[in-house]
């Protein structure tokens, strides 16, 4: 489909509708790292960025993302070429890659569509200017060091017990279970 400069431009299957919320800001230098934080209050329900996917085969993902800091920002994704077969790995476009992890604050939730291969972030709860916007990377052991957890009251315990699930998480999981 051609829609270079056709006024009569819809959604149809051959497209999808995307989005951002306004009120979005991408902070540098916050103990995670960039993160995403609201600059205006964002009511529950929210869909705050629709982020395109690249899916990676399982060949790309041994020989390169695995081996590269692209591990830390992969999900999970059914193989094109093997839909029931063991997952893939794909990377968010777009503001998907930048949402932090909070296991106790986590206030923004994601669903995949496999046929639009496309990640919805919702806000799961009415947000307050300058929150962080955070989703869960699950409850399997994290690969770095919890920035939450230091300043936690539950701090230590709460460690321990991420170190006592002996998983080991190399990829985003998909989970929207919010604690
Ligand atoms: C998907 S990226 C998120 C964006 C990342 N902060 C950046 O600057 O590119 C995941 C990485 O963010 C950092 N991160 C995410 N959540 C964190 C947390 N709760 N505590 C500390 N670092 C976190 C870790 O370095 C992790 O590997």
């Amino acid at each position: 489909m051609n829609g270079t400069n056709n006024p009569n431009l819809k959604q149809n299957s051959d497209s999808i509708a995307l989005q951002r919320a306004t009120g979005l800001l991408l902070v540098s230098n916050t103990p995670k790292g960039r993160g995403v934080f609201a600059s205006q209050y964002i009511s529950k329900g929210t869909i705050l960025e629709v982020s395109p996917v690249l899916i990676f085969s399982p060949e790309e993902v041994e020989k390169h993302t695995a081996q590269t800091v692209l591990q830390h920002y992969t999900y999970y994704w059914p193989n094109p070429s093997n839909p029931k077969g063991p997952q893939t790995q794909a990377i968010a476009l777009g503001l998907g890659s930048m949402f932090n992890h909070s296991r106790l604050h986590q206030n923004v939730v994601w669903s995949r569509d496999i046929a639009s291969e496309t990640i919805t972030y919702t806000a799961h709860r009415d947000i307050k200017a300058g929150e962080e916007l955070c989703i869960s990377y699950g409850n399997a052991r994290l690969w770095f060091q919890d920035a939450d957890l230091e300043d936690e009251s539950l701090g230590i315990e709460g460690e321990d017990e991420l170190q006592r699930s002996g998983l080991h998480a190399l990829a985003l999981v998909e989970s929207n279970d919010v604690p």
